[in-house]
């Protein structure tokens, strides 16, 4: 392909950098370790946020859902075969994130058909199924209706617009006998979200664990192996993480003080895995169509379990790890996180084992839907030409690397209302309005919704005096994000710190690195193409394809861009922009002088986040001068 796009070349582009994943059969790159597989075992996703077509910018992660419906498919038929049980889950976050979930309306009304074709033996809600009324109805009435019992909402509620009633969303709780004997009692906890549209409640799990029914089904009259609790939730229970299974862990526990109890959370975005005691441990399995999470476990016995085939399964390795050094709990563990890409499923699949492929007629199937939806919704559509990338947190924040000062002029340039042009203007959004990195070359209607997905309205609080308005964005982020504060939630910062110039592989080049078509090839180079380096209560061997690290730097809560100032600054009063999505944050940082009656639209109702990058991207020279021979090189 040689780095040369056009509005027509440009879907052979994307193919082109699916055939250049990793290849297995190239050991400098890639998995190396079979899986352990044990009694019981797990696939994890979560927080795919509309990823079905993989990461069509970066191989690494490249794999479509069709890709994964196959893989998922021959790993079932494994499990079979070596005499154990393999239950896939799922723990939420659905929306948000891409174009194949967000270009219709409501968002998901086609992802969520190519989601359902991996056969999931549970899932539960996400908060990002509950932020739009029409989002949440849409889970109700079709989404839980199509998974029936294994849509697991034990503190998730809807008012039923038929009946008036508070139904909740999916079922509260599932009993069932695995294959194999082991009798499981399952939950679906969603964390004390409080953004939801007002049409749902979610319980806080302080109330949720005191419910009769709640009661009833932890000490419930038939005989129960395993609890398994799946949230979205943070997998590591501490006080900065916001989640709440720690209160479910101690409700089961009072209860059972040996029974397993097996967590998979989501919503912090990072791979993770938590020893809660001897035979507890939780695990998360990272973002938007990057990672599978894999975890096994042993010890089922059949005089004390339903258990009724072998101990360990034979020609594989199986989990070697008790929970806690100490621990005299019959249980071990092992757990993996596997990049998302047609080489580490095809490892773990056929490799070795003289087969062509692991593709079955359904995952075909599903990748054409894919490629068939993506058409129809123009996603491959160019826009503009981006001159270079820029990443959210792998250079300083202020830094030209930075997607943040981009944004910012981004702001300032197209966020104006005509009659008030004149008049100065802060406007202010949270970092995390912002989901994605953005890559030099193409830009695709796609990419819209990648970088900014959300539909939050532009409002403003008119002629507000500079010296309060100049303020605003430095107490806002003194004072963090309501989100956040509410849920006790803090960012989970990688304890790194890389000085781009010293880094063995410096922060410019391991961006590039990462986010170029030749990452792959230049592995020859670098050995390690750059990822994710996860440290867990296991230690650091979880990720399954060894990575260099990237570079991490953090993030204010708020950002801003600034306009119509004359060269002295700001002097008199100006409009204080900002989303309807911090509204609350920002009136209390203005204090008690100003209220929601002084807030208005400040171009309309509908001018939202989707919209300003759009436009100046079209309108930009920067976006428009690499137009249209566009190339990443
Ligand atoms: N309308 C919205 C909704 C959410 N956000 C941002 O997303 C964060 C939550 O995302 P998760 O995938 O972690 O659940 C939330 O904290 C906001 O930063 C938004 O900006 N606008
Ligand atoms: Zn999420
Ligand atoms: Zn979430």
């Amino acid at each position: 392909c040689g780095g040369c796009y056009g509005p027509t070349t440009h879907v052979e582009h994307v193919r082109h950098v699916k055939r250049m994943q990793p290849s297995a059969s190239n050991a400098s790159y890639g998995p190396t370790r079979e899986l352990e597989w044990g009694q019981l075992n797990f696939l994890h996703t979560t927080d795919t946020h509309g990823w079905l077509e993989g990461h069509l910018k970066e191989g690494n992660y490249g794999a479509d859902w069709g890709d994964f419906v196959s893989f998922s498919k021959y790993m079932k038929q494994k499990a079979r075969e070596i005499g154990v049980d393999l239950l896939l889950v799922d723990t939420g976050d659905l929306h948000d994130g891409a174009g194949l979930s967000d270009a219709t309306t409501p968002d998901g009304a086609v992802s969520n058909n190519v989601f359902e074709k991996v056969d999931y033996d549970l899932l539960t809600i996400g908060n990002h199924e509950l932020y739009v009324a029409e989002v949440a109805y849409q889970t109700f009435s079709q989404f839980s209706k199509f998974w029936g019992d294994k849509y697991l909402t034990s503190n998730v509620q809807i008012l039923n617009n038929e009946t008036n009633e508070w139904e909740f969303i999916g079922q509260k709780y599932k009993y069932f006998t695995t294959e194999h004997g082991l009798r499981i009692m399952a939950f679906g906890v969603l964390f004390d979200f409080k953004g939801n549209a007002n049409i749902s409640k979610v319980i806080h799990a302080d109330t949720l664990v005191a419910q009769d029914w709640f009661q009833d089904a932890v000490n419930y009259t038939e005989p129960v192996d395993l609890f398994l609790v799946l949230g979205h939730n943070p997998a590591r229970v501490d006080q900065s993480s916001g989640s709440t299974f720690g209160i479910i862990h101690d409700a089961i526990r009072k209860a059972h003080p040996r029974t397993p109890v097996q967590f998979f959370g989501g919503h912090s975005h990072i791979r993770d895995f938590a020893v809660l005691d001897d035979s507890t441990t939780s695990l998360e399995s990272g973002r938007y169509c990057e990672t599978l999470g894999w975890l096994s476990m042993s010890g089922f016995t059949k005089c004390s379990s339903g258990w009724r085939s072998t101990s360990n399964p034979k020609g594989v390795p199986n989990p070697s790890r008790k929970a806690t050094v100490n621990s005299t709990s019959p249980y071990k563990y092992a757990r993996r996180y596997l990049d998302w890409n047609r080489a580490t499923f095809d490892f773990h699949a056929v490799s070795g084992k003289h087969e062509a492929s692991f593709d079955t007629p359904l995952g075909e199937e599903t990748t054409s839907a894919i490629t068939t939806y993506r058409e129809q919704l123009n996603l491959n559509k160019i826009y503009g030409c981006a001159p270079q990338s820029y990443c959210m947190t792998c250079t300083d924040f202020n830094s030209t690397g930075n997607i943040y000062p981009l944004l910012a002029n981004a702001l300032a340039t197209v966020v104006v209302n005509e009659t008030r042009k004149e008049i100065p203007r802060y406007i202010i959004a949270n970092t995390g309005s912002i989901r994605f990195d953005l890559y030099k070359g193409p830009f695709t209607y796609d990419d819209f919704f990648i970088v900014s997905p959300f539909t939050d309205v532009f409002m403003y609080v008119p002629d507000v005096p500079c010296s309060l308005a100049s303020s605003v964005l430095g107490r806002l982020n003194k004072a963090g994000a309501n989100e956040k504060r509410n849920l006790g939630y803090m960012p989970i910062e990688r304890d790194i710190c890389v000085d781009p110039i010293t880094a063995p592989l410096g922060a410019r080049d391991v961006f590039d690195h990462v986010h170029s078509d030749a990452a792959v090839t230049r592995r020859q180079v670098v050995d390690l193409v750059a990822g994710y380096t996860t440290k867990d209560d296991f230690g650091t061997d979880g990720d399954d394809t060894a990575h260099s690290e990237i570079p991490h730097y953090s993030v204010p809560d708020f950002f801003q861009g600034e306009g119509g100032f004359d060269e002295g600054g700001c002097s008199g009063t100006a409009d204080l922009i900002f989303l309807d999505f911090i509204q609350s944050d920002v009136l209390a940082i203005l204090g008690s002088g100003y209220s929601a009656s002084d807030v208005g639209y400040y171009i309309n109702s509908t001018f939202t986040t989707r919209d300003y990058l759009p436009l100046f991207v079209e309108q930009s020279d920067l976006f428009q001068s690499g137009m249209p021979n566009c190339t990443t090189s």
